[in-house]
């Protein structure tokens, strides 16, 4: 197992650039919380071993690029019954075969998304002992991270992150967050990933509608379901690095939430394993990133994939990108709509693909036991099913 508890961790300070001595709230015992500070780290001709990633998992030069569905929301907005089907059958190609699609004419106001990326270089560029105020506590997501320091002994990401919650029932969580974790004078900062996430949410819904549609649901079903959501947005800030071709920004997975939307700057990184091979994804202007994550897989009964996804990095620019990730309300129980479970031809019924769970649980699976990567939720439901057994 990859965890390994943080005064386990014997990164020397020359390679991170610090290791905090700090006590646990809990067992008054002093942890080690090193932070990754790439300005240091780039002085050294070599990145650190505990950077460098097996060569399996490596990427290559020269990667064939995806060919990205693309999904016009103009379709969906204008509302003809006709033209939401097109635009529902569009969203089914693509999560039936990669489980990731572009979206255009989404009406996410640019200047919102663009200032959440701008804002997002601004937090990064931070010193790291501001940053380490609102350091991850151990079990959260929420929090900053450097390079999983904190929770990996290994094949640690080239990255450092920023996440933190988004509750649809809460106003002014997120200016909330920034302030009692950074200061009164990060309120601006706050306001402007609040304003962010609205324009998010807002997107998710009409995504979700769309789902619905594309499993011959409707387009309630799948919006009801999280309409009372919480989501988890990271901020993700991948330094420029010496020897790219050794290490991962981040590591190949399927993201345990429900659906994602990505805004990336135009940098380049993203890679999706798509027939057979990993393959590049081209950012393109204006457009969002949608993929499907392990809980939605098991909310369609497993009719739509989640998507396999790694992040690279390289040798000249740093790279960013915000991922908003939907979940539903931490207590639901996640279980696909009765529909997906009778047989088509009035059949007997259509096996599970998956027990029963709740967010929660399949969260906390990760953020305490489990590094989350391409199989994630087939080894939460088998170590389920074996406690359940015993
Ligand atoms: C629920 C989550 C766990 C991770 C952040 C969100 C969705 C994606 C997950 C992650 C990015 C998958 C790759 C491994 C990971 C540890 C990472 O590199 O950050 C994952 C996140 C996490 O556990 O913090
Ligand atoms: O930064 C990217 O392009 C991908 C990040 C990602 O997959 C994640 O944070 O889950
Ligand atoms: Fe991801």
């Amino acid at each position: 197992m990859e965890y390994s508890s943080p005064t386990s961790l014997l990164l020397s300070p020359a390679t991170l650039d610090l290791n905090i001595k700090t006590k646990t709230h809990c067992s008054n015992t002093s942890s080690t919380i090193a932070g990754f500070n790439p300005s240091l780290l780039w002085e050294q001709p070599k990145i650190p071993q505990a950077f460098v990633w097996p060569h399996s998992d490596r990427s290559q030069d020269q990667l064939q690029e995806l060919q990205v569905p693309v999904v016009d929301l103009e379709g969906f907005f204008d509302g003809e019954d006709a033209s939401v089907a097109a635009t529902a059958e569009a969203v089914r190609a693509a999560c039936t075969t990669y489980g990731f699609f572009y979206v255009i004419n989404h009406r996410v106001d640019a200047d919102v998304s663009v200032n959440a990326l701008r804002t997002a270089e601004e937090l990064f560029k931070l010193p790291l002992s501001t940053k380490l105020r609102a350091r991850r506590r151990p079990g959260s997501a929420f929090g900053y991270v450097g390079a999983h320091a904190d929770r990996f002994a290994s094949k640690l990401p080239w990255k450092e992150t920023f996440s933190f919650g988004y509750d649809y029932g809460v106003n002014d969580g997120v200016v909330e967050y920034f302030t009692s974790k950074l200061g009164e004078e990060y309120k601006s900062m706050g306001r402007v990933f609040e304003g962010y996430c609205e324009e998010m949410k807002a997107l998710s819904m009409a995504i979700e509608e769309l789902l619905g549609v594309s499993l011959g649901l409707g387009r309630e079903e799948y919006r009801e379901y999280f309409q009372d959501g919480s989501c988890i947005v990271r901020c993700n800030n991948y330094p420029a690095c010496q020897e790219p071709e050794m290490t991962l920004g981040t590591g190949p997975h399927c993201d345990p939430t429900a659906i994602t939307i990505l805004h990336q700057d135009q940098v380049g990184g993203l890679q999706v394993f798509a027939d057979g091979k990993w393959q590049a994804v081209r950012p393109v202007p204006d457009a969002l990133v949608v993929n499907i994550g392990d809980t939605f897989m098991a909310l369609s009964n497993g009719r739509y994939k989640s998507c396999l996804h790694r992040a690279v990095v390289n040798r000249e620019r740093e790279r960013r990108s915000l991922a908003f990730f939907v979940c539903p309300r931490g207590d639901k129980v996640v279980r696909p709509p009765r529909a997906l479970l009778v047989g088509g031809d009035g059949g007997g019924d259509v096996p599970r693909a998956f027990p029963d769970f709740t967010w929660m649980e399949l969260l906390e699976f990760t953020q305490t036991q489990y590094r989350a990567d391409a199989s994630t939720l087939e080894s939460f439901a088998r170590r389920r099913l074996l406690s359940s057994s015993t």
